[in-house]
């Protein structure tokens, strides 16, 4: 665990640009420090590893002062990752990458084998290698400078706005890559930002700074949305917070109904002897699924059986039951034609149907749980 005790930074002109700030950065999780430009992020982060000295205060990693440690030893134990990736535009990619191993001493061939490996580890083609970083993508270079962080096999990665200058699709890439080596590796991993959608979408702890380095709230992102702690944090969490929110409910309560969904093939027969229970859940349309069970489409009641599945109504997207969110399962209602959602399994199969006012009953039963966890807990 590191642990920031009361440290605060006056730079030599008299800027404070942390305050006596106290933070208890978690174990093998992702703490994300977010707040406007000029809040005291970077210098925070760089505190950590000692590129910047606090005036007072303590810093302690593991209960270890880390002034009483020598810097070389410190920074072995941290991977560092900056915006541009910050790679030395004369070396090729894998060379980038055994950077560290080589100056710890490591064989170039030992070394440049964990930079192959880890080329695979952070979702880069292997035919990549022998490049130089001007022939890559922005967002190439910063899955190298994830992977040149990771050689020494640091326990602590520091990340200041490493997807910061990348488009939004690639920035959205990289944060599941990021996501998934955090649950592989079991990093502990500070991340700096000023996009309160990625600290949201990254922390698993999420520290609002504000201007003057003062902590504004320290939160797990459901109960900053939730809780915001002053009307700079709300303003800072933006619009929406009541749906960003629904994010971090599961799916898996939700009540769902097999009434409405009928397979291609099924005869009139079959439905008719149905009809009781269709009628029973009130669903305006029947879901047609092919014979493997994945959904084709809405139907038209008095248009089945003899439906053709080009002609159906789309269904838009499924959410996938119990792994995706209440906000998928509403976005998935709102945005079909008929107000009802279609579930599916991680095969893409149709396990059931459910309705606005289900995924509504839903909400409200998540929100009156977590209140009376917020009370005993
Ligand atoms: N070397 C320095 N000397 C004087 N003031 C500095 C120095 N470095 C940073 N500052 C000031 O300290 C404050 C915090 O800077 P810092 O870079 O930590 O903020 P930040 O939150 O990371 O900002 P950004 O999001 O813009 O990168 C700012 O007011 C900045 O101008």
């Amino acid at each position: 665990m590191i642990r920031i005790d009361s440290v605060t930074k006056r730079y030599p002109d008299g800027t404070v640009a942390v305050d006596r700030l106290s933070l208890e950065i978690p174990d093998r999780s992702i703490t994300v420090l977010v707040g406007p430009s000029g809040c005291g992020k970077t210098t925070t982060l760089r505190m950590i590893n000692r590129m910047i000295e606090p005036s007072e205060g303590t810093i302690l990693i593991d209960g270890v002062d880390i002034q009483k440690q020598p810097v070389n030893t410190l920074r072995r134990g941290m991977g560092y990752v900056i915006q541009n990736a910050g790679l030395f535009q004369h070396r090729t990619i894998v060379d980038n990458i055994a950077t560290v191993p080589r100056l710890l001493g490591w064989s170039k061939d030992r070394a440049r084998g964990r930079a192959r490996e880890l080329m695979t580890r952070v979702g880069l083609d292997a035919s990549l290698a022998s490049r130089y970083p001007y022939q890559l993508s922005g967002g190439q270079q910063q899955r190298v400078g994830v992977a040149r962080a990771l050689a020494a096999d640091p326990p602590v990665l520091l990340m200041d706005e490493p997807f910061s200058a990348v488009d939004p699709i690639v920035r959205k890439g990289l944060q599941e890559e990021l996501l998934r080596i955090q649950e592989e590796l079991g990093k502990t991993i500070v991340f700096v930002t000023h996009d309160i959608d990625e600290a949201i979408r990254l922390g698993t702890m999420v520290a609002v700074m504000r201007t003057g380095g003062h902590l504004a709230q320290y939160a797990p992102p459901a109960e900053l949305l939730s809780s915001p702690a002053d009307a700079f944090v709300e303003d800072f969490l933006g619009a929406d917070r009541g749906i960003r929110r629904l994010s971090f409910f599961t799916s898996a309560g939700l009540e769902l109904t097999t009434a409405p969904v009928v397979a291609l093939d099924t005869t009139a027969r079959q439905l008719a002897a149905r009809e009781a229970e269709i009628a029973e859940v009130a669903a305006p349309h029947l879901l047609v699924t092919d014979l493997d069970g994945k959904p084709l489409g809405w139907c038209a009641p008095e248009d089945f059986p003899g439906a053709e599945p080009g002609r159906l109504l789309s269904f838009g997207r499924p959410f996938e039951f119990g792994k995706d969110s209440l906000r998928a399962a509403l976005d998935c209602a709102v945005l079909s034609p008929t107000g009802w959602a279609v579930a599916v399994d991680a095969e893409g199969r149709a396990v059931g149907v459910a309705s606005q006012e289900t995924i509504g009953e839903a909400i409200r039963a998540a929100h009156a749980e977590r209140r009376k966890a917020d009370v005993a807990g």
